[in-house]
């Protein structure tokens, strides 16, 4: 599902232009995520957690070693091929990036107006998504009239409603009170269980002690235990999730799911001809 080989990652240094590279934000980083895993990504400020999701959702290549997302080596790929993957991809951005002069419910039908789907079908799975994130009375609201917390779980809201076989959410929770946080990590966890495999990057440990699953620790783009991201990543399963001795109190903030359209596709060859290239 998600697989990185001794990945190094060097950004441009010196200003556009000059053609020199920074150090590497990245150093050797090797682990294997299978399909249907919950992995929490963790590190401090500047560890490289943004950066192994950017590689992850395909919006930068390693500068050596190799990532392979649903199938696709994105260090070898053309152009081409990397588009049909990422619309498989659902993305929680640090910075949300939602369209300021679109509705939240826009906003979260973009991706399935992108992809083509009729209006009367997006209609429902747009409203029920928005009920699920709590904000089914601000759909008509744009961004800039929302709170941050309320912006962050539209960015969540379109990032899920297209049912990605890969989910991966940077600081999900940034924005979002103690009880929104439970909530919202309950929403990905349901994702997970319908299917998604979810990577979430978090400072949160609260968060991580009521949640517990694999972790991958960086600091200073290495990865802290690489022998043991190697042998957890061959053990995850969503079966072996721990619940907390919290996560009841969690299961009971859950929303009810969105209705089973269609479950995320497993399948790395089948492609998702219904989600978008917000990427
Ligand atoms: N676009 C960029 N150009 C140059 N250097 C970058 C860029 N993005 C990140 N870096 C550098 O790469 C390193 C890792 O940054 P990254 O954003 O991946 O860390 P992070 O763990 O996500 O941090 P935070 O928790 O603060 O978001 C840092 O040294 C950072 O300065």
């Amino acid at each position: 599902m998600v697989r990185f080989e001794a990945v190094g990652l060097r950004y441009p240094g010196g200003g556009p232009h000059t053609g020199s590279w920074g150090p590497e934000a990245l150093v050797d980083v090797t682990f294997a995520l299978p399909p249907g895993s919950f992995t929490w990504l963790l590190g401090p400020s500047g560890a490289g957690k943004s950066s192994v999701l950017r590689l992850m959702h395909l919006a930068l290549r390693p500068t050596r070693g190799e990532v392979e997302v649903l199938g696709l080596r994105s260090s070898r790929a053309p152009r081409a091929a990397l588009a049909p993957v990422r619309r498989r991809i659902g993305v929680v951005f640090q910075d949300f990036r939602l369209l300021p002069y679109l509705s939240a419910f826009d906003n979260v039908a973009l991706p399935l107006r992108l992809a083509g789907r009729p209006e009367a079908s997006l209609r429902a799975d747009v409203n029920e998504i928005l009920k699920w994130v709590g904000l089914d009375g601000k759909a008509a609201s744009l961004p800039p009239e929302l709170s941050g917390g309320e912006q962050q779980r539209v960015a969540i809201a379109r990032a899920v409603v297209h049912r990605p076989a890969l989910l991966v959410a940077d600081e999900p929770t940034g924005n979002l009170d103690n009880r929104q946080a439970r909530r919202l990590l309950a929403l990905l966890r349901e994702m997970n269980r319908m299917g998604a495999t979810v990577v979430v990057a978090t400072h949160d440990e609260d968060l991580v002690a009521r949640f517990p699953a694999p972790a991958l620790v960086l600091r200073d783009g290495r990865l802290h235990d690489p022998d043991g991201a190697r042998g957890i990543g061959a053990d995850l399963t969503v079966d072996r999730f721990a619940p907390h001795p919290d996560a009841a109190e969690a299961d009971d903030l859950a929303p009810e799911p969105p209705p089973p359209t269609a479950p995320p596709r497993r399948d790395p060859d089948l492609g998702d001809r219904r989600s978008p290239d917000l990427g």
